[in-house]
This record gives structure tokens, C-alpha cells and sequence, in this order.
């Protein structure tokens, strides 16, 4: 999983116009999470949760999901299904690498859907930076401070919001940003 996702980020910078190890160097001693997913079936849907609409507040996402199917992408005002392939992943692009970015990959907005008879499970691979490190995009991503799009932030700020504070949605990188600024308050 490392070694594919420091495939993706060296594309990244590439596609950028970055050094190709710009990203895999930022990453290198970062703090990656796993996670399994698992849907019970359920038929009754105004008690299923599922996984609600969100983009991901991590930096790169490398997802498995089973035959069952049930992840969806919304693209002009509209949700896709995400055929399920035993021999591929979906790569989606999370917050902290929008903001690394300034902007330039935007995050992508999912959601998992429940099935109503049988149990479906997923895989996520979700990459982070070190906690402490600075996420600040390159000067050649932003040549002037008015340009920037989000301030510096860590991952541990971001990660403390959504852990705290926000259930991770289709807003969470404008959310966190004016509690950020303020401070970071607990009673927010
Ligand atoms: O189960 C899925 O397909 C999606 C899960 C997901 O979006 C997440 O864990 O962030
Ligand atoms: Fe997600």
C-alpha cells in the first residue's frame, strides 16, 4: 500500500510540474491509517447510516471494496456508482492534500451505500503526513501569500476537528478553517 501510494504521489508531482519525489519525500515518515469497513444488511434505509457524504480529510485514499458494491461519487450534481473490480482500487484525493495542493486537486465527495441483504466490506488505506509536519503548499504552487487558499495547518489539527468537532462532510476543509483560526476552541 506504501509503496503504491508513493507510486500516485510521484505521478502527483509530476503532474504538477513538481520534482517527482516532492510528494513521496513529504510523506515518507508519515502516519498512515488502515481501515476495514464493514455494512450489516440492512432493508429498512431510514435506519441505516452507511457511510454519509464526505470527502476524505486525509491526503490520498487507496480503497478496496467487495463484489457487493455500494461506493458512489458525486460528479455534476449527481451520484455514480463505483462498479466494484476485484483487481482494481479507487484512488481518491482527501482535504489535506487539496490544501498541499493549494487548491489544484480538489477532494473528492463519496459516500457508501448499505445493502439490504447482504454484508458488504471495504479496505481504506488512507495516506497522512506526519502529524507535526506543516502542510503548506510549494512556492511554485502559489507564488504569492494572497494566493493561498487555506493557512498552515498539521494533520494533527485537522485530524483533532474532525475527531472532535465535525463529522467529516462535503465541507470539512471550510469548516475547520475559521475554528482554526480562532484558536482551535473546545467548546466549539
Ligand atoms: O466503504 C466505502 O466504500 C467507503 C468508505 C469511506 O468512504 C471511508 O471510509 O472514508
Ligand atoms: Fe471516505
Amino acid at each position: 500500500m506504501k509503496e503504491l501510494s508513493f507510486a500516485i504521489m510521484e505521478l502527483l508531482a509530476i503532474s504538477l510540474g513538481l520534482d517527482r519525489l516532492y510528494f513521496k519525500t513529504f510523506f515518507e515518515d508519515g502516519e498512515s491509517i488502515m481501515r476495514c469497513n464493514s455494512y450489516p444488511p440492512c432493508n429498512n434505509s431510514s435506519l441505516t447510516l452507511g457511510t454519509g457524504p464526505h470527502s476524505d480529510p486525509t491526503s490520498l485514499t487507496v480503497l478496496h471494496q467487495d463484489q457487493v458494491g455500494g461506493l458512489e461519487v458525486y460528479l455534476d450534481n449527481k451520484w455514480f456508482a463505483v462498479r466494484p473490480r476485484l483487481d482494481a482500487f479507487v484512488i481518491n484525493i482527501g482535504d489535506t492534500f487539496m490544501a498541499l495542493s493549494n487548491g489544484k486537486y480538489k477532494s473528492c465527495l463519496h459516500r457508501a451505500l448499505v445493502n439490504r441483504e447482504v454484508e458488504r466490506k471495504s479496505l481504506v488505506y488512507f495516506v497522512n503526513p506526519k502529524e507535526d509536519k506543516t502542510v503548506k503548499p510549494t512556492k511554485k504552487l502559489c507564488s504569492s501569500d494572497e494566493e493561498r487558499k487555506y493557512p498552515d495547518f498539521t494533520w494533527s489539527d485537522l485530524y483533532e476537528f474532525t475527531q472532535k468537532h465535525y463529522r467529516a462532510d462535503v465541507s470539512t476543509l471550510q469548516g475547520f478553517i475559521p475554528w482554526f483560526i480562532a484558536g482551535k476552541p473546545s467548546n466549539y
